[in-house]
């Protein structure tokens, strides 16, 4: 195995160059053997809605890259969200995290649905999500916003300001607002009922997500861009605090600073003045899925969650779609660059990621497209056939060119 060591490429021409860590920071990957398994575990969580008809594609994806490349898997498929509610009574059952802890990565669908949507806190899908993430400590999560070629005209913004789009957004994944105490339901001094979150964040939980995006911004191109609300929030004043410090470690990287609305505008405005950039928990979940759509859909976002040690996360950006599950229109190709990210993040694998990208845009350039990216002149396909197309793609391995996500 090559190593699992991260992959950055500036969309200026930077050379290709492994990840060079620093001893006094943590490794920003998981798996770092010094020779490769003879083969890798797998955890698979399909979960809800539209869930298992993606990992369903990009299992079959998977298994023909590593018969292709001889990379061995074993899958295991186990429930997490609304199916293990529905099962055990708990969204995250132990034995599910127990088997994603003992694999190599873990690549996951979506939960949520209508079905679990009054539950209470602890008895809701997306709380299964929160707790795999945090005890598997991924605490940075990696959304690529790519406009490939293929799809410029999918895009919603005209095509001069969505080509060539190329973001790196990272976002901090286990901390913040969606973990923070107290948190919970009350009444206020007029007998009022209140819903309350704590927005928090610890200096350790900033400087690693710091350390980790001033080097992935060092692998491109050199530029960051920290997104924050320190105009109001002491959190946000904390974060840019601990930015502006650890930025000293990193002349190499130009740092800029942007309150949270203003980049939700400028995304929209003029998205490739950004190359990398960070944020915390929920305005990284906000502001990607704002990104997505100048790629031209949800379905085209994966991500990677990787943490100090331990199995990464892989999963697309998006929910479980429960308005098109079951009805095989769901856009697989972000599960599939999910795979991607989990062979070249997760497990090192660095040429058989690049053989999944590469077939990607083979099938967008030979025209296949689901509902959520069709224009006039392309052919409209379920997520099943669009699953085998990928395939014909990965068997004939064309170069296509694709960017590195
Ligand atoms: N990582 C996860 O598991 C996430 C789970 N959720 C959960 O998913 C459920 C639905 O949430 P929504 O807010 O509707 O967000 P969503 O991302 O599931 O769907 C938003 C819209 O995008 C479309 N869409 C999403 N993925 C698509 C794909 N691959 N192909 C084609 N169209 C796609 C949907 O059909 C829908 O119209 C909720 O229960 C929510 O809590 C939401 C976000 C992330
Ligand atoms: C449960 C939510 C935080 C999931 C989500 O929207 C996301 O991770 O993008
Ligand atoms: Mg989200």
């Amino acid at each position: 195995m090559a190593t699992s060591l991260q992959l950055f490429q500036c969309k200026l021409a930077r050379p290709f160059r492994p990840f060079p860590l620093r001893s006094s920071t943590p490794p920003l990957s998981l798996r770092c053997c010094a020779s490769p398994p003879s083969s890798y575990s797998i955890t698979l969580i399909p979960g809800d809605g539209i869930g298992p008809e993606i990992i369903s594609v990009a299992k079959d994806v998977l298994v023909l890259v590593g018969s292709l490349e001889g990379i061995k898997f074993e899958f295991q498929e186990v429930l997490m969200g609304g199916a293990a509610l529905d099962a055990t009574g708990v969204p995250l059952p132990d034995d599910t995290l127990s088997a994603a802890k003992h694999s190599h990565a873990v690549l996951l669908g979506a939960v949520g649905g209508y079905k679990w949507d009054k539950n209470e806190k602890h008895l809701k899908p997306e709380t299964g999500l929160l707790q795999i993430r945090k005890e598997l400590g991924v605490f940075a999560n990696l959304r690529p916003a790519t406009v490939y070629s293929p799809l410029v005209d999918a895009s919603t913004l005209k095509r001069e300001v969505a080509e060539g789009v190329d973001i790196m957004l990272i976002r901090e994944l286990t901390g913040g607002i969606y973990f923070g105490e107290p948190r919970g339901f009350g009444t206020n001094e007029n007998g009022e009922e209140i819903g309350f979150n704590t927005e928090i964040y610890a200096t350790h939980e900033i400087d690693r997500i710091a350390h980790f995006a001033f080097k992935v911004a060092q692998k491109r191109c050199g530029k960051l861009c920290s997104v924050d609300k320190a105009n109001v929030l002491e959190a946000s004043m904390l974060w840019r605090k601990r930015f502006l410090a650890i930025a000293q470690e990193y002349p190499d990287v130009e740092l800029s600073h942007m309150y949270v609305d203003n980049a939700s505008m400028q995304l929209i405005r003029d998205p490739k003045q950004f190359d990398t950039m960070v944020t915390n928990n929920i305005f990284g979940d906000i502001l990607s899925d704002e990104a997505s759509m100048v790629t031209g859909s949800i379905g085209m976002l994966p991500s990677a969650s990787l943490g100090a040690s331990g199995p990464g996360l892989f999963e697309p950006i998006h929910g479980s779609a429960p308005d098109i599950a079951g009805q095989d229109k769901a856009n697989p190709f972000a599960t599939v660059l999910s795979a991607a990210m989990l062979l070249r993040y997760g497990l090192g694998e660095e040429k058989a990621a690049k053989r999944i990208e590469n077939a990607v845009v083979d099938t967008l350039n030979r025209g296949f497209r689901t509902g959520d990216i069709y224009s006039a002149g392309t052919k409209l396909v379920g997520c099943k056939q669009l699953g085998e197309e990928i395939l014909k793609s990965v068997e004939s391995n064309v170069h296509a060119g694709a960017a590195t996500v």
